[in-house]
């Protein structure tokens, strides 16, 4: 069974050295190469890469007679690379595979020291990786055994069982790799160890994913270096790591010794450790709760892959205990009596009675939430809409700690405009509540219903009628989670038959498809979605807003002290009663339909201070891109942002900001690049124009006189001198904007 999952440990010597060049200690770190990589000489292993001081392209002498080339960050070089000493016997010295001489068949031999220099730049270059998220650096940093860095990222709010693209969580990661101690962590900080993985095959997964199994694209700009070492620009390509194939970035990212022809499909961070024979971390694993009895897709338990020794005996003991459990109509984790002399040390958590694990597990849960309180992971991704996160985030709350009818399911209604934050919101719930993001968030378009027929597209139609086999779109998703996050997006436009339906979820928390299957549904959180008396709404808070300032300016002018200038704006109990509900009543026509709503949910418009933060959270983005991309690093002026607001509309909210950011900034990044008046690794500064400056200090001036100050951009020189960019009309799209 193993062997049907793991390569074989001697792979062919050509094979070998391509796996160590495509390490992932190089393609993170630049190149780590040395006898202790080889061996696994832990000792020189640090030594190595204490020496290296995380410069990079710094050469080493390891062993006499032997160079080690070192880069990037420092830390990362993995048991997982280590080859057995045979095999280093086999390999080229250093000095060989530098200078290119035929010691060993399969090495670059006729290739001389330039052309390894140039593939060393260009696999560190290609593979200096770079997370875009916390999310993905935990992921990166459980796999390299980073243990700080996971610390770090789990302290500034990292979602621990996010996961990679292609499916796997950093569990499971931690676990192949055999890093325990990361393991240990995310455990504590409260890890799912029985997720299961999403990745299938390589050639399944490249399939579902609709990209690359194994193939790169086939001849391009490598095809130049070929020597007849290297039989197709493709395995040049391959040989230098470059990650467009789901075989590569399942190699790189999570584990090289798996078989791509498997199927991990269901796979939990158990049955990594087990596939990794590593009894350290299948203890840690069982100990914080990892079932053993848990199957994957191809209905295998870890314990199908155990090779004889300690972690079998291990996962036999756990297996029959928990057997004995279920036998005993109780939950694994019960004490069953006398057995306590064969304890290890910290598996207590097996002998513990079923009601006191459930206890600890809900303390667990709950100290987790008092430590990043809902509100606070919301602020990271919502700008503004302050009420609305305290109203979804109390009545969670509520559900969360057992104040709720436990009857019904949880119904919110958000109104206001669009990009206000609506969805977002929801999503972001759905986060917080469910490990499995995927499977816990339902969405479903509610114009996709405006017709009666389509109530059958909705739970599923009857027997005899067409499309019965397929079941219904929302039946379908809440079979899978019935307590997810289910969104419905403007639901005002849905048919009245499906409001109805609708109507019997909320009422009685379950629903029967066109099966005649019930599914009981009374944990999900329903959250419609609408942009009914949005005007009315947006009116109002303006208005307030406006108020709000006016009151201000005359405190200010009678000299009352300290008075501080506040956004912050309520929506009147009266405003909800006498304006949004006839306008709801109207339109949704049923006063049972909104009885059934928990809390209506108000977005409001942003205010000046919200539109900054969007500004700078756009071109924050677009610095991101630009380094990334482009090693570019970008800077704007205070004033830029001032500048940008200036193309809010009420009407389409964020989207708005971010369309203006795209037209007034990117535009003229992508016109400068296309005419080459960006240097690889030069400083660009954002600003408003000189003579256009005077103009934000009048805003007085009515907006139809108003001219919109010009942006330009600038290079910044080592010497810290400045250099305006002449980017040619027609491609400077400040120029065709604003003469026209
Ligand atoms: N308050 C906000 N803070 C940060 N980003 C926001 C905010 N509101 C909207 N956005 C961004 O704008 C885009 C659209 O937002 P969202 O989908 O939540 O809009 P919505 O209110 O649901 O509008 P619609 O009714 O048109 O779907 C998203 O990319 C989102 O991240």
């Amino acid at each position: 069974m193993l062997g049907s999952l793991m390569l074989r440990r001697t792979a062919p010597a050509p094979r070998l050295l391509l796996r160590l060049l495509r390490a992932p200690s190089i393609q993170n770190h630049g190149i780590a190469f040395g006898r202790s990589m080889i061996t696994g000489d832990r000792a020189e292993l640090q030594w190595l890469r204490a020496a290296a001081g995380g410069r990079p392209g710094t050469f080493l002498p390891l062993l006499p007679g032997h160079v080690a080339a070192t880069g990037g960050r420092q830390g990362s070089i993995t048991e997982t690379q280590c080859l057995d000493a045979s095999t280093w016997e086999r390999l080229p010295s250093p000095e060989e595979t530098l200078l290119g001489q035929d010691r060993w068949n399969g090495f670059p031999n006729r290739a001389g020291l330039g052309m390894w220099a140039l593939a060393t730049a260009l696999v560190v270059h290609c593979y200096s990786k770079n997370p875009t998220n916390k999310d993905a650096a935990l992921l990166e940093a459980a796999r390299t055994n980073n243990v700080q860095e996971v610390t770090r990222l789990l302290s500034e709010g990292a979602d621990i069982n996010a996961r990679h693209k292609l499916g796997w969580t950093a569990l499971m990661v931690a676990a192949i790799n055999r890093n325990d101690r990361v393991v240990q962590i995310l455990l504590a900080a409260g890890a799912d160890p029985n997720l299961g993985d999403d990745f299938n095959s390589v050639y399944k997964t490249a399939k579902e994913q609709g990209i690359h199994s194994l193939e790169d694209g086939g001849q391009d700009g490598a095809s130049w270096l070929l020597t007849n070492q290297w039989t197709s620009a493709l395995e040049f390509r391959r040989w230098l790591g470059v990650p467009t194939s789901v075989l590569v970035t399942r190699e790189d990212d999570f584990n090289n010794r798996l078989n791509n022809r498997a199927s991990f499909k269901g796979c939990t961070a158990l049955h990594y450790a087990v596939l990794a024979d590593d009894f350290c971390t299948v203890k840690e694993l069982l100990d914080g709760g990892a079932s053993p009895l848990q199957r994957n897709e191809m209905g295998h338990t870890p314990l199908d892959y155990a090779r004889e020794g300690e972690v079998m005996k291990l996962l036999r003991t756990s297996e029959a205990k928990v057997g004995q459990c279920d036998k005993m109509n109780i939950v694994p984790g019960e004490k069953t009596g006398e057995d306590n002399r064969h304890i290890w040390p910290g598996e207590e958590r097996l002998y513990m009675r079923g009601e006191e694990y459930q206890e600890k597990q809900r303390k667990r849960e709950a100290e987790e939430r008092r430590r990043f309180p809902l509100e606070q992971r919301l602020r990271e991704h919502i700008i503004g809409q302050e009420s609305a996160i305290a109203t979804v985030g109390a009545a969670i709350r509520r559900k969360e700690n057992g104040w709720y009818d436990e009857e019904h399911p949880l119904v919110f209604l958000f109104l206001g405009s669009s990009g206000i934050g609506k969805t977002e919101l929801a999503k972001q719930t759905a986060k917080y509540m469910h490990k499995d993001a995927k499977k816990g968030f339902i969405r479903l378009d509610m114009s996709e219903f405006q017709e009666r027929h389509e109530v059958a597209k909705f739970i599923g139609s009857p027997p005899g009628y067409i499309g019965h086999e397929e079941g219904g779109q929302l039946t379908k998703k809440l079979k899978q989670c019935p307590n997810a996050v289910v969104l419905f997006d403007e639901v005002d436009k849905a048919h009245p038959d499906v409001l109805t339906i609708m109507l019997q979820l909320f009422d009685e928390g379950r629903l029967t498809d066109g099966k005649g299957k019930t599914i009981d549904c009374k944990d999900a959180i329903f959250i419609m979605t609408s942009n009914v008396a949005s005007d009315e709404i947006a009116q109002h808070a303006l208005q307030l807003r406006q108020e709000a300032l006016e009151m201000s300016r005359n405190r200010i002018a009678e000299n009352l002290g300290d008075v501080q200038i506040s956004d912050k704006i309520t929506i009147s109990k009266n405003f909800k009663e006498n304006v949004i509900r006839p306008i709801l009543k109207a339109h949704f026509r049923r006063d049972e339909f909104l009885g059934r709503i928990n809390e209506i949910v108000y977005f409001l418009p942003f205010c000046h201070s919200e539109l900054i933060q969007l500004v700078n959270k756009e071109l924050n983005f677009w610095a991101k891109r630009a380094k990334q991309r482009h090693n570019i690093t970008l800077l704007w002026d205070r004033e830029v942002a001032d500048v940008l607001v200036d193309g809010y509309n009420v009407h389409y909210g964020a989207r708005s900001i971010k369309h203006e950011v795209e037209r007034r900034v990117v535009n003229q990044l992508a016109a400068a690049y296309e005419q080459d008046l960006l240097p690889g690794g030069c400083t660009l500064r954002i600003t408003v124009e000189d003579s256009d400056k005077q103009l934000l200090k009048s805003p007085e001036l009515p907006q139809a006189e108003k001219r919109a100050p010009k942006l330009r951009l600038e290079i910044i020189d080592k010497d810290s001198k400045t250099r305006k960019l002449d980017i040619r009309a027609p491609l400077n799209p400040e120029k065709v904007c604003y003469t026209i």
